[in-house]
């Protein structure tokens, strides 16, 4: 099931920054705008009652002349638009209402996304409940005051936020069964090329799936009988001329397209060879436990030899040695080359990613790999692991019970992990592993 996209959209000063510490606490996942210049935030996972979201922030907007500031808050509306299933309009009641609420407010209800429109700085119910009344004008419903400084009314919000998921839209669409791949990747990779190319090599249907703005850069393929989904996350309309925020753009882009899909795939241009970008685009996936394939794409433009693709497969495994797990093609999209194996690849993956293994196999190998290779030990005490059992699928997660947590070693998961991977392949996915303590008898 995907995690469900909040978006917030507000003017500079309206207490984002303060909002978005108050939703997400110490779990705010930093990212690097630029590396080792700016650390903005950017996403956040979010948890209330038994939801999980991930809250996106569409951009912070350097208070210069109203102008900028109107045309960059379109912008932010258009991001949320695109992205988000539901949109939080933040605004300020000790600001009042300003001409550039009025303009983002016509956007906004014109998409018709769900939107919830928060006034925040209500720090004292009674004294500026009056002024939150003036919000009405905007005409996005009951305004919900909050003081994100205060932490008040924050989970009447969320209450509200959540009555979102639960509409019958967002039921069917979790409903839809077809696999789900995300095309992720920097600009110019090839993206649309890749996705062009399989629609015209397989002869398929093509329907954008009709519907709402965000759906429109899904496209339906058809391949001997099954429907496949492939979100594109290419084409940038954006105009911007700010590089970061361009980034920040696509950014979210590939979050919430990765957030729906089954299997990521990350195409990186030859010609480049893995940049520090791709290496942050594929940790996207990685951090979300989804499968993955890195695609090395205008293979046609490399002068090869016979050690040309073992060098590149090095490079790109030393770059991405978090995930070794990753099922690695090389392509291109302008030939057509091992176009139709990436379609193969594309099904074990997602074969893999729902594998289920039964806990007596899985057990053996845990007894046989101790026996190898004893668990580490610290202080004359060792690891004990009792007990190994499959939990759950995308990601496959494993539970293991051991006598002490601090005496494991993720060296030592890793070599279990590679048994496991030994028999059972699982390639293309990451598998998560758990650790539990029991009492020793
Ligand atoms: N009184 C009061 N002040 C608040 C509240 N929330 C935020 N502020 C203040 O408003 C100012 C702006 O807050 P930020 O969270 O930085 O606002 P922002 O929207 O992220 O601003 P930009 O990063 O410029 O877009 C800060 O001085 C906050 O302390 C609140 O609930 N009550
Ligand atoms: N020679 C060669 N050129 C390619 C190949 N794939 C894509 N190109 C070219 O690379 C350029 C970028 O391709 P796109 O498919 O637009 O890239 P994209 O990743 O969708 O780009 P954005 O829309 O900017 O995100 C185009 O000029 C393509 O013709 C390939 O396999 N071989």
């Amino acid at each position: 099931m995907s995690k469900p996209v909040v978006a917030v959209v507000g003017r500079p000063n309206v207490g984002k920054s303060t909002l978005f510490n108050a939703l997400a606490g110490s779990r705010i996942s930093i990212v690097e705008d630029t590396p080792g210049v700016t650390r903005d935030r950017i996403y956040a996972e979010v948890s209330w009652l038994d939801y999980q979201f991930t809250l996106i922030d569409t951009g912070g907007i350097e208070p210069e002349s109203d102008d900028i500031i109107i045309s960059r808050m379109r912008e932010q509306a258009e991001t949320a638009i695109m992205t988000a299933d539901v949109i939080l309009f933040l605004v300020d009641v000790r600001q009042g209402l300003v001409d550039a609420d009025f303009k983002v407010a016509d956007m906004l209800r014109r998409s018709h996304r769900p939107v919830l429109l928060v006034v925040n700085k209500v720090d004292n119910f009674e004294k500026y409940m009056p002024d939150v009344y003036e919000f009405y004008n905007l005409g996005l419903g009951d305004p919900i005051p909050v003081s994100a400084q205060g932490k008040l009314g924050i989970g009447d919000m969320l209450d509200h936020v959540i009555e979102q998921f639960e509409t019958p839209a967002r039921e069917e669409e979790e409903e839809d069964e077809r696999p789900k791949i995300a095309v992720i990747g920097k600009p110019n990779a090839g993206k649309s090329s890749i996705i062009n190319k399989l629609l015209g090599e397989e002869r398929v249907i093509v329907s954008p799936v009709a519907g709402t703005t965000r759906d429109a850069i899904d496209t339906t393929v058809k391949r001997n009988g099954q429907e496949y989904i492939f979100i594109d996350t290419a084409g940038l309309r954006r105009k911007s001329k700010i590089k970061e925020e361009l980034e920040r753009y696509s950014i979210i882009r590939t979050v919430t397209a990765v957030e729906r899909c089954d299997v990521a795939v990350l195409i990186i241009d030859a010609t480049e060879g893995i940049t520090e970008q791709d290496a942050k685009i594929a940790g996207i996936a990685h951090e979300r436990g989804k499968g993955m394939i890195i695609a090395v794409n205008k293979w046609d433009l490399v002068e090869k030899d016979n050690t040309t693709m073992k060098k590149f497969t090095e490079k790109i495994r030393e770059k991405l040695s978090y995930m070794p797990y990753a099922e690695l093609i090389f392509l291109s999209a302008k030939t057509g080359q091992r176009l139709p194996k990436l379609f193969d690849m594309i099904d074990a993956v997602i074969e893999n990613c729902a594998l289920r293994v039964q806990t007596g196999v899985l057990n053996e190998i845990l007894t046989e790999a101790m026996a190898m290779k004893q668990p580490p030990s610290d202080k004359g005490k060792r690891l004990r692991i009792y007990y190994i059992t499959q939990v759950s699928v995308k990601p496959p997660t494993f539970v293991m019970f051991i006598n002490e947590k601090k005496l494991t070693h993720f060296s030592y998961t890793r070599y279990i992990e590679n048994q496991i991977r030994t028999t059972f392949g699982f390639r293309g996915t990451p598998i998560h592993f758990i650790y539990r303590e029991r009492k020793e008898k």
